[in-house]
Formats: structure tokens, C-alpha cells, sequence
């Protein structure tokens, strides 16, 4: 009793303190401000993206489903692409069946192809921008990684997912670009990975073709900027989607197997949301990992002599567990 009593007298003494003081209307204020700047930026966004043609690639499943569904929210006019035309054409029901009035979304358009065909990136540029008569934005989401050793990956892998991965996407990249040249505008965001900056052992593949990716993207972003057109490269940790499940093994057999760091990954909701945050600030470069992966990163940088004999005892635990 006595101490309810004093606990409730420092509560009411405290509250004094802030009331007569200057802080409540300074804390008020904070937090006002917060709130304004966030609407602001959420109005900012939807402003950059409402009405904006957007290309997806690897729209079927995980990371690309998630930005289809968050940039059809916020009004872009989309051209979903994949291989699988009944999962994308379930995504546009599934998207256009939601739609609860209250804001102006688009019905979004499918194009089909798979990125292996390297050669035939052309042509299906040309109908993506058919589809809208325009691309402003071509987000190159679509990938495969690997796993396996270097001794026992065939060559054939590796090129497969090169094909995927690289050649497929800066195909098509280089077919939409001319149409934004002429426009004098445009925005290309490339989704990598930290193993487009380190690499991690048993994925060679997959790191080669990411960094490959990190190259390339990077002086496209130093030659178009004259053109007015952004490039924007991502590069995301772990997400909680099938990319290990849907991995490649050294023989090309599929690996099947959902593993404890992807499915202990980031909410890909939440990465995709990341995404439209730096696409509509314009972003040039975006790391979406916890500290240990960026910190890795750094070391890679800054350190290397750290950075190689930490991989090298990864490379000697997993090789160990495998044999176990
Ligand atoms: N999940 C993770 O931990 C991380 C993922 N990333 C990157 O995010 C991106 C999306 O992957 P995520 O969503 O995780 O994985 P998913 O396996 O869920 O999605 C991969 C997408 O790529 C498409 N795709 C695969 N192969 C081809 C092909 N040959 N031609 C055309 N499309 C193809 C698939 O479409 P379909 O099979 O229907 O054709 C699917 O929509 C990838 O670039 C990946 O590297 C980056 C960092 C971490
Ligand atoms: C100063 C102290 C620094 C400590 C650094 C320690 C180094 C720890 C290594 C951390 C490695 C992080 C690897 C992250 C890899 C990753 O997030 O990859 C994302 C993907 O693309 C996933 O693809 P995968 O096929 O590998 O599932």
C-alpha cells in the first residue's frame, strides 16, 4: 500500500516535472516532426512510383513477388516477367482481385522467357515495352545460386548460371536501354547480393556471376548518368525465400534443401519495401544486411588478410559436416 502510494506520488511528481517544464512541448514536437517526415517520405514515394511502368523480372516467387505486390500498391503500371506464365498470370488475379478502390492500381501485364536464352533478350524487350509503350523503371530481380565445390562443379554450371544470373540480365538491359536514352530518363535496379562484394566458399557460381553483376551495373550507372538514367544496385543478405532450394549443384541436379541461414533470412516483405525506399531516394548503392554480413564486407575491404583465413576455416567446417 505505502509503496503504491509513493510510486504513484514520484509518477505524478515526474509528470510535474515534464508539464512545467519545457519538455513535454519539446517532445511533442519531436515526435511531430517524425511523423510529418515519414508521411512525407511515404508521399514522396508513392509520388516517384504512381502511374510508372516497372519491369520485374523473377516476378513468380520470393523477393519479386513481394516488390510486385508492394509497386502495384503503389500505382506503377508493372510487366511481370518469369518463365512460368500460369504463376504470373495467378499473381495479376491474386492482384487485381485485392484492389479496395481507395487508390489507382493497374492491371499488370506477363511476359515470358527464360533468361538463358541470352539471345532472345531483343525480342522480348521489345514486347516488355510494347506492353506500355515505355519501361521507366526495370528492376533485373530474377536468379539462381549454387552449391558445390569448385572440384566438383562442372563448367556447364558455371556457365548456367552466368547465363542467368549475368548475360541474361545485362541482355536485356542493354535492349531496354536505348528507349530510355532517347527519353533522357530512367531508372535501372539491379538486385545482387553481399556475395556480389565478398565471397563465400561452395557458391563460386553464384558469387562470380553476383560480382559480375556488381562490374557491370557499376559503369553503367558512371556512362548513363549523362542521360539522366539511375542505376541502382542492391545488395541483399539472407532473405527467407527458396533461392537455396531452387540452388544448382556442380552436376546441375537441383539442391533442394532449405538452408538454416535462408530460413532464418530477412521477412522478404520487409526487403522489398527496403527496395522501394532506395529506388524512389534514388539510391545508388544499398547494402540490406545485419551487421555481421556488412561488417564482413568491410574486412574483405579493408583487411583481406583477416577476411581469407575466416573463409578458409568455413570452407574446412562445412566440408567437415558434409563428410559427417
Ligand atoms: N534469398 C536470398 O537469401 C537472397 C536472394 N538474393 C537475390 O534475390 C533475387 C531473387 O531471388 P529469391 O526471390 O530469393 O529466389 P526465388 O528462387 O524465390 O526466385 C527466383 C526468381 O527467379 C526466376 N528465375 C529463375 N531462373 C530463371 C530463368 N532461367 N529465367 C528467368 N527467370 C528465372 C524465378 O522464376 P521462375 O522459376 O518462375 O521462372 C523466380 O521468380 C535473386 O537475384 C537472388 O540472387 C540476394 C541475396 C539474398
Ligand atoms: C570486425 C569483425 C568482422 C567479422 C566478420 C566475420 C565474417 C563473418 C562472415 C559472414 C558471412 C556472411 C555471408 C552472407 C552471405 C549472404 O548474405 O548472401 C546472401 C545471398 O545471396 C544468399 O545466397 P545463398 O545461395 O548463399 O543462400
Amino acid at each position: 500500500m505505502f509503496h503504491q502510494l509513493s510510486r504513484r506520488m514520484l509518477y505524478k511528481g515526474m509528470l510535474m516535472e515534464i508539464t512545467g517544464s519545457n519538455i513535454l512541448p519539446l517532445l511533442l514536437g519531436s515526435v511531430g516532426i517524425i511523423v510529418l517526415y515519414k508521411l512525407l517520405q511515404r508521399m514522396k514515394q508513392r509520388a516517384y512510383i504512381q502511374d510508372t511502368v516497372v519491369v520485374i523480372t523473377g516476378a513468380s516467387s520470393g523477393l519479386g513477388k513481394e516488390c510486385a505486390k508492394l509497386f502495384h500498391s503503389v500505382g506503377a503500371r508493372l510487366v511481370l516477367c518469369g518463365r512460368d506464365r500460369q504463376k504470373l498470370e495467378e499473381l495479376v488475379q491474386e492482384l487485381t482481385g485485392g484492389a479496395d478502390g481507395k487508390r489507382k492500381t493497374h492491371t499488370p501485364n506477363v511476359v515470358t522467357f527464360d533468361l538463358r536464352d541470352v539471345d532472345a533478350m531483343a525480342d522480348r524487350a521489345e514486347e516488355i515495352v510494347g506492353c506500355f509503350g515505355q519501361v521507366d523503371i526495370l528492376i533485373n530481380n530474377a536468379g539462381i545460386s549454387h552449391r558445390g565445390t569448385i572440384l566438383d562443379t562442372d563448367v556447364s554450371v558455371d556457365r548456367d548460371v552466368m547465363n542467368i544470373n549475368y548475360f541474361g540480365p545485362i541482355a536485356l538491359t542493354k535492349a531496354i536501354l536505348p528507349s530510355m536514352v532517347q527519353r533522357k530518363s530512367g531508372h535501372i535496379v539491379t538486385i545482387s547480393s553481399i556475395q556480389g562484394k565478398i565471397a563465400i566458399p561452395f557458391r563460386s557460381a553464384y558469387g562470380a556471376s553476383k560480382h559480375a553483376t556488381q562490374a557491370f551495373f557499376d559503369c553503367l550507372r558512371a556512362e548513363v548518368e549523362q542521360f539522366g538514367i539511375l542505376v541502382t544496385v542492391i545488395s541483399p543478405g539472407y532473405i527467407r525465400t527458396n533461392l537455396s532450394v531452387n540452388a544448382v549443384t556442380g552436376d546441375g541436379s537441383k539442391y533442394g534443401v532449405m538452408d538454416k541461414n535462408t530460413a532464418e533470412g530477412w521477412d522478404p516483405q520487409d526487403v522489398a519495401k527496403a527496395i522501394l525506399t532506395a529506388v524512389s531516394r534514388k539510391k545508388k548503392d544499398v547494402v540490406l544486411a545485419g551487421m555481421m554480413p556488412t561488417l564482413a564486407v568491410y574486412l574483405r575491404t579493408l583487411l583481406p588478410c583477416a577476411f581469407f583465413p575466416i573463409m578458409a576455416a568455413r570452407a574446412r567446417k562445412e566440408r567437415k559436416v558434409k563428410k559427417n
